[in-house]
């Protein structure tokens, strides 16, 4: 091949570079899983994080369990200023850490993949998610690792009912959710000094009621103090639509501990609806739709 011995050599061309392009390519979005017992406080700790101002715009994932969506994300305030929350993923029908493993990857591929970049997101998981399998999705997806990076593990703690937890499960082969969300935790927040079944009461009819606090608390006390009805009531959430308020009231109670309060107004473009999740021993749906159903006609 012949070289023209005049030919001046092409120039090299600075590439111009977007610095603030380059740095946020590079830079993975940190990811903090938040898990812990039923009732220990995750949704807690999550509403605190939201609500503080740190300027961060950050995503939450809840995952819940498919009967379950909706009460949650209610049991969750947004920020008053409304901004605090960047976008919100609700992984319904399962648990996030066996069955809805792909939609997890998929809700992760989309958020970061927002024009608007996001500085941090949080993932809920259900109280009895084994925080092992989540973690390695995070850690070991090729196609994520250069996107998204596990943070955290962070394990709420119910201070007063964990010793139960563990208790429960010593002996039996398999080892309690709780065991694996707390070994795998990097931080552990103490708040508050078997599989179970799991309970929705929604029905159409439902959503067209009313409730009285007073009524729904005596109805909730026969069953969490009484044991009226010979259930073994781990865990009750919901929310509920009450009489003479315009306010969307949200149910709460862990073991015998229980709140009714307001939590936020009800949207015009809403529906008032009353939906309550138990989940516990001994379940039974129709002694609880029924006397959930004579409570409404008193
Ligand atoms: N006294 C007290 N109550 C708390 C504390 N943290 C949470 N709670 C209450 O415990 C109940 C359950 O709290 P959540 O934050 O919904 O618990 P969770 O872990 O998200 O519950 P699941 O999603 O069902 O697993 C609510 O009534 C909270 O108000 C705490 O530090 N002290």
């Amino acid at each position: 091949m012949e070289h023209d011995e005049d030919e001046e050599p092409p120039l090299a061309v600075q590439i111009q570079r977007d610095d603030d392009q380059s740095i946020s390519q590079q830079s993975s979005v940190g990811v903090t899983l938040i898990t812990g017992y039923l009732g220990s406080g995750k949704s807690t700790l999550v509403n605190h994080i939201l609500n503080s101002q740190h300027g961060k715009r950050i995503a939450v994932i809840l995952n819940e369990f498919g009967e379950e969506i909706g009460v949650e994300r209610a049991l969750i305030n947004e920020g008053e200023e409304g901004a605090v929350v960047e976008e919100w993923v609700e992984l319904a029908n399962g648990c996030v850490c066996c069955t809805v493993k792909h939609s997890l990857v998929q809700a992760l591929e989309q958020l970061v993949q927002r024009k608007e970049r996001l500085d941090h997101i949080l993932l809920e998981t259900t109280g009895l998610a084994n925080p092992a399998p989540l973690a390695s999705i995070l850690w070991l997806d090729e196609q994520l690792e250069s996107d998204v990076k596990l943070d955290s593990i962070v394990t709420v703690v119910d201070a007063k009912n964990v010793r139960f937890q563990l208790k429960e499960h010593r002996g039996s082969s398999s080892f309690p959710e709780a065991y694996f969300q707390i070994a795998f935790a990097k931080a552990l927040e103490l708040w508050r000094n078997s599989r179970r079944k799991s309970i929705t009461l929604t029905h159409s009819s439902f959503n067209y009621i009313m409730f009285k606090p007073w009524q729904t608390r005596i109805w909730l006390e026969e069953i969490l103090w009484e044991k009226k009805h010979d259930m073994d009531v781990y865990r009750c959430k919901g929310v509920l639509s009450v009489q003479n308020s315009d306010q969307l009231h949200t149910l709460q109670a862990v073991r015998e501990l229980y709140e009714i309060v307001p939590a936020r107004k009800w949207k015009k473009e809403e529906n008032r609806v009353n939906k309550i999740v138990f989940i516990g021993h001994n379940l039974k749906e129709d002694v609880l739709i029924s006397s959930l159903r004579a409570l409404a006609t008193c």
